[in-house]
């Protein structure tokens, strides 16, 4: 339903987005997500044929979107970040202008646009002045606009921004059981893992104009940090640290790299390895006397993903 192909859009010298690649099915919820800057917003113009790549293909719905931007436009509904209505007329009325512009006949416009509205609990507000809503509604109400046309696909940039966090996962739900109900293939761009990894399918995490990982949130952690140095955390009772003991004990575990723990929780002991040597960890601690209450596999996932590309931790340079 969208294919990017080696897609790079450069500003100057600077390259914004480079070389993307990325295929997504009919009827699949993905999340373009990455920080500020990422080239998320770049991205999507390029798909709706509202900026031209440097290089590359960008093909949606089957169209190609650089050289047939009406067409595009005809049937992908796009929300940008922040939708502009006309704040005078009411939530039924804007709708309608929308249906007008998009020549769908009044009475069918009417019926659909009370039944979208219904669909996104809005049925109450329908005849109050969009200029009263709150974003959340706002947001709502884009959506039932973009729908009104009946797209094959959505786009939405940042369709979370401002909202607060009931009203998050209200539009949330909402995309999902609109996708599941229609069909409705959906490209969403976030830059809050936390909120949308749970509707989406799949997810591209996107830094500095580059793809660095593809997948399902898991498949995500597993290819980011591959590589990483696996850690197990082993509580040790008892007074006192226990950590020159624990250190001591583990020097003869083949793949064992570093052993440390930290001032305010000595009792809990990090132990790094080159491979999963878990058992060994566990027999040389008992068999040294000491007290082992718990032993565990840290795993990485979506709050170290966040960390690290999200809030500007120490950054992978590795592509996909
Ligand atoms: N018209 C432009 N001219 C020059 N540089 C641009 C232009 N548009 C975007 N950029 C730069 O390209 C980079 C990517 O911007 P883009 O808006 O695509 O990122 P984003 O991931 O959508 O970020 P945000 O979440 O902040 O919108 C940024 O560094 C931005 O400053």
């Amino acid at each position: 339903m969208i294919q990017l192909t080696n897609l790079t859009k450069m500003y100057g010298d600077f390259t914004a987005v480079n070389n993307l690649s990325l295929s997504i099915s009919p009827g699949e919820i993905f999340g373009l997500l990455g920080p500020n800057g990422a080239g998320k917003s770049t991205t999507i113009l390029m798909m709706l044929g509202l900026a031209e790549p440097t290089s590359g293909k960008v093909r949606v719905c089957g169209v190609d979107s650089t050289r047939q931007p009406l067409l595009v436009k005809r049937r992908v509904g796009y929300l940008p970040d922040d939708v502009g209505f006309y704040e005078d007329r009411t939530g039924l009325e804007n709708l309608l202008y929308t249906a007008e512009l998009n020549r769908i006949p009044p009475a069918e416009a009417r019926r659909r646009a009370r039944e979208l509205l219904e669909r996104i609990g809005l049925k109450e507000a329908a005849e109050k002045r969009a200029g009263t809503y709150s974003r959340g509604m706002r947001q709502r109400l884009g959506l039932a606009d973009v729908l009104m046309k009946k797209p094959e696909a959505i786009i939405l940039d940042e369709p979370t921004l401002g909202i607060d966090p009931e009203g998050v996962r209200e539009l949330l739900q909402l995309i999902r059981s609109l996708s599941r109900d229609e069909g409705l293939t959906v490209l969403l761009s976030s830059h809050q893992l936390h909120q949308v990894q749970q509707i989406c399918d799949r997810v591209g995490l996107f830094v500095r104009g580059s793809l660095l990982a593809l997948g399902t949130v898991e498949e995500l952690s597993a290819q980011l940090f591959a590589g990483e140095p696996l850690v197990v955390e082993a509580e040790i009772g008892g007074d006192g640290s226990p950590l020159a003991a624990v250190t001591e004990a583990l020097a003869s575990v083949d793949g064992v790299l570093q052993v440390v723990s930290a001032a305010e929780q000595p009792q809990l002991v990090t132990v790094s390895c080159s491979r999963d040597v878990t058992a060994s960890i566990a027999r040389a601690i008992v068999g040294a006397g000491m007290e082992l209450l718990s032993l565990s596999k840290k795993r990485y996932g979506l709050d170290e993903i966040y960390h690290r590309y999200f809030e500007g931790g120490k950054r992978h340079d590795r592509a996909v």
